[in-house]
């Protein structure tokens, strides 16, 4: 008895010894040497792990940030020039937009959290946190962090509406906000919400780093890049046509071809061109 004791002592304090490290480990990003050859995807796995940790990112978050590392080293781990113009591109729709909405979801708000924040400022947008596996306290963990990042006001808490056709949590939508949308942006998810907001005639501009998957294939402006580096060139983007007129934004709109841009993507990651 004594012993069993002693055992199931000796195993809790090594889980929390092991979780101890794990936590310290996470907390010191910065002790990444820079010029680590993986040094960008060894900070994006710190942040994912440290959201897990915080209740902002799911556990199958790693999983999604997985599946995105292996594409991301394929492209370069760099901003294809495809990718480059259609994150402009985005820029104009959003500027353009009367009422866009960036949507959030625990992957997203542990990578960039502070980035989305000036994406919505550079671009008069609101941020509405939108989760697959909703719960109220993953929630208000997710506003709290773009709170603490600088955001004002955070959509997402109220979803007193539905998109319609889609039978899951992500359904759940501010009727004030990426219901009544008309550009959203939409980051690091699967394809079904996408086609469901499709069919509402949105605007939908999608960062994921698999050409493949449904959501950027369904996307009007699919940018096939890192999170990390697309949302930051946004908003340059952003900055810089602050000041271009209706007609030149439009231009831009209309000069890209989003089958050309996946079509870049998939020779880059497959043939390395
Ligand atoms: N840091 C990141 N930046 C951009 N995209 C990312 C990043 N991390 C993960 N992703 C992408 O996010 C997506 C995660 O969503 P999920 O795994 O649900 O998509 P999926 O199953 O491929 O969806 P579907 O094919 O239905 O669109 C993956 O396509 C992955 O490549
Ligand atoms: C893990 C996630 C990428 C996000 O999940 P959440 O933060 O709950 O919207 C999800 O969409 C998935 O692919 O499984
Ligand atoms: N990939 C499954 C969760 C989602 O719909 O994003």
């Amino acid at each position: 008895m004594q012993i069993g004791l002693l055992f199931i002592d000796a195993l809790e304090y090594s889980i929390v010894s092991e979780y101890d490290t794990v936590s310290a480990d996470v907390q010191h990003e910065e002790e990444i040497p820079e010029d680590h050859p993986r040094y960008q995807d060894l900070i994006t796995r710190h942040r994912i792990e440290n959201g897990v940790e915080k209740g902002i990112t799911h556990l199958q978050g790693m999983h999604a940030e997985g599946r995105g590392s292996a594409f991301d080293y394929l492209l370069g781990e760099e901003t294809i020039p495809s990718a480059d113009a259609a994150e402009r591109v985005a820029a104009a729709h959003l500027l353009l937009a009367e009422q866009p909405v960036l949507s959030i979801n625990g992957n997203v708000a542990a990578l960039v959290p502070g980035e989305m924040v000036a994406l919505a400022d550079a671009v008069d947008a609101d941020l509405e946190v939108n989760l697959f596996n909703r719960t109220p306290e993953r929630i208000e963990a997710i506003a709290e962090h773009l709170r603490e990042h600088g955001a004002e006001d955070v959509k997402g808490l109220t979803a007193d509406a539905r998109i319609p056709n889609l039978d899951h949590q992500r359904a759940k939508v501010d009727a004030d906000g990426i219901y009544a949308a008309d550009v959203v942006v939409v980051p690091l998810e699967d394809g079904d919400r996408a086609e469901a907001l499709q069919e509402m005639e949105k605007t939908e501009i999608v960062i994921d780093l698999n050409p493949l998957s449904r959501s950027p294939q369904v996307a009007e402006v699919p940018i096939v890049d890192n999170i990390i580096r697309a949302v930051p060139n946004m908003t340059v983007h952003a900055e810089e046509l602050a000041t271009a007129s209706e007609d030149e934004l439009r231009a831009i709109i209309e000069e890209f071809d989003r089958e050309r841009a996946l079509e870049a993507a998939e020779e880059r990651i497959r043939n390395g061109v």
